[in-house]
């Protein structure tokens, strides 16, 4: 038998939802980071990360959003963006009661998408 996805083991995309907005609830309140979405649609994005972190953990639902590269593009990001960013998003799932050997574990594939993101 094939073992369940993260995606699977976190309540799929309605849980995954309740967790992107818990974050960005946390990211818009942090000073460091904030600003960065100042004229952003706060709707089409907890949609966009809904679908891009689901996709990432194990969704059969394909993201369809821009790349990386091409979403982060002219925004320059600093490592101590990212560090607060994952912050922030492990803390989310700490308040939804993910067991912290799952946060872990979305915490690597997080990291590895750092050179997408990061002086573009
Ligand atoms: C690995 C970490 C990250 C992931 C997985 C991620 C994911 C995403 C996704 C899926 C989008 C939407 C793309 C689209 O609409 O097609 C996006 C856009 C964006 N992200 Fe990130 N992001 C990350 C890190 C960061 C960091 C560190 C910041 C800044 C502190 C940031 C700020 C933004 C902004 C400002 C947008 C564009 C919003 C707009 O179009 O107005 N992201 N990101």
């Amino acid at each position: 038998m094939q073992s369940a996805t993260l995606y699977e083991k976190l309540g799929k995309e309605q849980a995954i939802k309740q967790v992107v907005d818990d974050f960005y609830t946390r990211v818009l309140a942090d000073n460091t980071v904030n600003s960065f979405f100042a004229h952003t649609d706060m709707e089409k994005q907890r949609r966009h990360q809904t679908a891009f972190i689901s996709f990432a953990l194990g969704s059969p639902t394909p993201y369809t959003g821009r790349s990386m590269e091409k979403a982060h593009a002219g925004l320059n990001l600093q490592p101590e963006h990212f560090d607060a960013i994952v912050k922030h998003l492990g803390e989310a799932l700490e308040a939804h009661h993910v067991p912290s050997a799952e946060i872990n574990k979305i915490r690597d594939r997080i990291a590895n998408l750092k050179q997408a993101v990061l002086y573009k």
